[in-house]
């Protein structure tokens, strides 16, 4: 069975000090989640100090984004071997954020997936459609070629351990979430793609995440749909309260 991962993206929001108060006070609150993972992806310039306060928790950290290369000449960016150093067990890739505002292209994501495979650094792959390819009835050819592009080359071993978070553009911060049987028609049929692209093994075993506008009050209709290994969460991490009540939805 898949254990869901309910992971917070604080996109670029706290300070150090914000940070290192909210996983304090967070820590208390999500101590007794029983069959759920956490993590907090954090700005990066927070992870270090938060990892001392995460450490003997169940909260473990992500970084937003990570650099493929090793190290060099790559003014702000972050190596894996960084992002490890701070206690970074998972990496958002491929944010719809990252592909709209800073241009970050499928190409340049599946380079970036091999090396968070290569570094021992769980990826969480976003991918989805924008509110005019819902409407044009693009969506699942748009989520299929994002899906083929990320992982062209990459083995089914690696494919099983990563984590896909599907995103609708249009339901980011907006307060419009999928419904419920919208989030799970789509997972559905990316669960279908990954097993028509490896196999059913690995299409079982690979967690599938819903993201966009996850509340406390719509968690839990969310999550009673078969195919949703958890969330990926914006606004409502950025609260120990709110984000505790989503991890606790059971
Ligand atoms: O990564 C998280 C998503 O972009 C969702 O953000 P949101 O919960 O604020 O809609």
């Amino acid at each position: 069975m898949r254990t869901p991962l309910m992971a917070g993206n604080w996109k670029m929001n706290k300070t150090v000090d914000e940070a290192v108060a909210m996983v304090n006070e967070l820590k208390g609150l999500v101590a007794d989640a029983k069959d759920v993972d956490v993590a907090i992806c954090a700005p990066a310039v927070d992870l270090y100090a938060m990892n001392e306060v995460v450490a003997d928790t169940n909260i473990d950290l992500g970084a937003q984004n990570m650099y493929y290369k090793e190290s060099g000449a790559y003014t702000a960016e972050l190596s894996p071997a960084m992002v490890k150093s701070v206690g970074c067990k998972y990496v958002i890739i491929g944010h719809s954020e990252r592909r709209e505002i800073f241009g970050e292209t499928d190409e340049l994501l599946n380079l970036k997936l091999k090396a968070a495979f290569a570094n021992g650094i769980v990826p969480i792959l976003c991918i989805g459609e924008t509110l005019t390819e819902r409407e044009s009835g693009a969506l699942y050819d748009k989520v299929k070629f994002q899906l083929a592009a990320a992982l062209s080359g990459i083995e089914a071993s690696d494919v099983k351990d990563m984590v896909l978070a599907y995103e609708p553009i249009w339901a980011i911060g907006t307060g419009k979430t999928a419904t419920p049987e919208q989030a799970e028609e789509m997972i559905k049929f990316i669960r279908e793609t990954v097993a028509d692209m490896y196999d059913t093994d690995t299409a079982e075993a690979i967690r599938i995440q819903y993201g966009g506008s996850v509340k406390p009050n719509n968690v839990k209709e969310i999550m009673a749909q078969p195919n949703i290994d958890g969330a990926l969460v914006g606004g409502a991490s950025l609260e120990a309260e709110s984000f505790s009540k989503i991890v606790n939805f059971k």
